[in-house]
C-alpha cells in the first residue's frame, strides 16, 4: 500500500496551530505519516514537539509589518531561505498534500509546495483572511473557512465553508479538577480571563486595577500570556497562569463567565461550551480589525457582549461584567440553539480528496 504522507504548517500564535492539533489524532488513526513545518521560535514548536509521531522541521521565516522597520528589509531574505528549506524538506518527505492553518511561517511552505507540485489546503478561521493566508491563497487548491461571511473574500472555485473546528478534548473537562488545579474552592462563580494565546496587556491592566472589587463577586483564573504574570499580586481568589494546555478543558469546565479577546478559535470554543462571554477585540490600531468583525458577528447572533478596546477602562470593565451577568441566561439560551457541527471530519475529507493519488 502507498505510504500516506502529509505536511502540516501554521504558527506564530496558538490560534494558527489549533486546527492542526484537532486533526493530528485523526490523521494518525488514518495511517498518515505527519511532518510539521513551523518557525524556530513560535509557539507551534512548543505545542507540536510534545506530540508523538509528528516530526517538527523548523525553518526560517519573515513577517510583513504595518510599520517601518529594518526587519521589513531583512524578512524577504528570510522567506527566501525558508522556501529553500521547505523545498529540501518536501524533497525528502514527498507528501501527497499540505495543510496550512496560516500565520507567516506558512507563506514559504506554500510557495515551496507549489514549486514541488504538492496540492495544498489552507484554513482561515477569521471573517476576513489574514495577510499570510492572502499571500498563500494563489498557491492553494482549497481554502476552508470557519465563518460563512468569509466566503465573499475567497476565490469561488477554491472556497469551502466548513464551520468551526473545536478540539474534542475541550468537551471532556472536569469542573472539580479545574477548581483544584487553580486552587479555587469557594462557591463564587469562576471568571476566566483570556487575552488570546499571547495574553493582552490592556486587559491584564484593567483586570488587575479592579482585582479587589472583582474577587468580591468572582474567583478569577487569569490566562495572562508569556512573561505577564504579576507576582506582586497575592489576593485569594485571583490565580494567574501564562498559558495552560492540557489543563484547559478542566478549567473551562469550571468556568462560569469569560472575558476574552475575540480570536476566532477561542470564541467558537466558548460558544460550543456555552460560556457567556464578554469580548474585548484587538483594536484596529493593532490589527486589521479581524477580531472586531468576529466579536460583532457573535454579538449580533446573541452569543456575546462586546466592549471595544477604546472604551475599556476599569469602570467600563466592571459595568460590562454586571451587564454580562444580567444577560447570561439569554446568551446561554441563544448558544444552546447553535447548531454548528464540529468541522473536523470535513477537514479530513477535504484533505483526503485533495491528496495526490
Ligand atoms: C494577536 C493575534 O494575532 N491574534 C490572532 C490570533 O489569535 P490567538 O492566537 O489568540 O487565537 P485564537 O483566539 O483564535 O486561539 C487561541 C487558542 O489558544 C488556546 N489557548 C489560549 C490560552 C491558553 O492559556 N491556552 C490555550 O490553549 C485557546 O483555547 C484557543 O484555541 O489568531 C486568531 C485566529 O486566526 C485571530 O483571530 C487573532 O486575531
Amino acid at each position: 500500500m502507498k505510504r500516506k504522507q502529509i505536511v502540516l504548517t501554521g504558527g506564530g500564535t496558538a490560534g494558527h496551530v489549533m486546527v492542526n492539533l484537532a486533526i493530528i489524532p485523526l490523521l494518525k488513526e488514518q495511517g498518515w505519516t505527519i511532518d510539521y513545518i513551523g518557525s524556530k521560535q513560535g509557539i507551534e514548536r512548543e505545542l507540536i514537539e510534545q506530540i508523538d509521531e509528528v516530526t517538527y522541521h523548523p525553518i526560517s521565516t519573515g513577517k510583513l509589518r504595518r510599520y517601518m522597520s529594518i526587519e521589513n528589509v531583512k524578512d524577504p531574505f528570510k522567506v527566501i531561505k525558508g522556501i529553500g528549506q521547505t523545498l529540501r524538506i518536501l524533497g525528502k518527505t514527498k507528501p501527497q498534500v499540505i495543510f496550512s492553518k496560516g500565520g507567516f511561517v506558512s507563506v514559504p511552505v506554500l510557495i515551496g509546495a507549489r514549486l514541488r507540485h504538492v496540492p495544498a489546503v489552507i484554513h482561515e478561521s477569521d471573517i476576513t483572511p489574514g495577510l499570510a493566508n492572502k499571500l498563500a491563497m494563489p498557491f492553494a487548491k482549497k481554502i476552508l473557512a470557519t465563518f460563512p461571511e468569509t466566503m465573499e473574500y475567497l476565490p469561488d472555485k477554491k472556497a469551502n465553508w466548513i464551520g468551526a473546528v473545536v478540539r474534542p478534548e475541550l468537551f471532556e473537562g472536569d469542573k472539580r479538577k479545574g477548581l483544584l488545579f487553580a486552587d479555587l474552592l469557594t462557591t463564587k462563580p469562576v471568571l476566566m480571563i483570556m487575552g488570546g494565546s499571547a495574553g493582552a496587556q490592556k486587559i491584564n491592566e484593567a483586570v488587575r486595577s479592579q482585582v479587589r472589587a472583582l474577587t468580591k463577586t468572582y474567583q478569577i483564573i487569569h490566562l495572562c500570556g508569556k512573561n505577564n504574570v504579576d507576582s506582586s499580586i497575592n489576593i485569594p481568589g485571583y490565580k494567574q497562569f501564562e498559558y495552560i494546555n492540557e489543563e484547559l478543558p478542566d478549567v473551562l469546565a469550571a468556568t462560569d463567565f469569560v472575558v476574552s479577546r475575540a480570536g476566532a478559535n477561542s470564541i467558537f470554543e466558548f460558544l460550543a461550551l456555552q460560556k457567556p462571554m464578554l469580548l474585548i477585540p484587538l483594536s484596529r490600531q493593532a490589527s486589521r480589525g479581524d477580531q472586531i468583525l468576529n466579536a460583532n458577528a457573535f454579538e449580533a447572533q446573541g452569543y456575546a457582549k462586546v466592549l471595544e478596546e477604546e472604551k475599556l477602562t476599569p469602570n467600563t470593565l466592571i459595568e460590562s461584567l454586571e451587564e454580562l451577568n444580567k444577560q447570561a441566561p439569554l446568551l446561554k439560551a441563544n448558544m444552546e440553539k447553535y447548531q454548528g457541527q464540529d468541522a473536523t471530519e470535513k477537514v479530513m475529507k477535504i484533505i483526503n480528496d485533495t491528496a495526490k493519488k
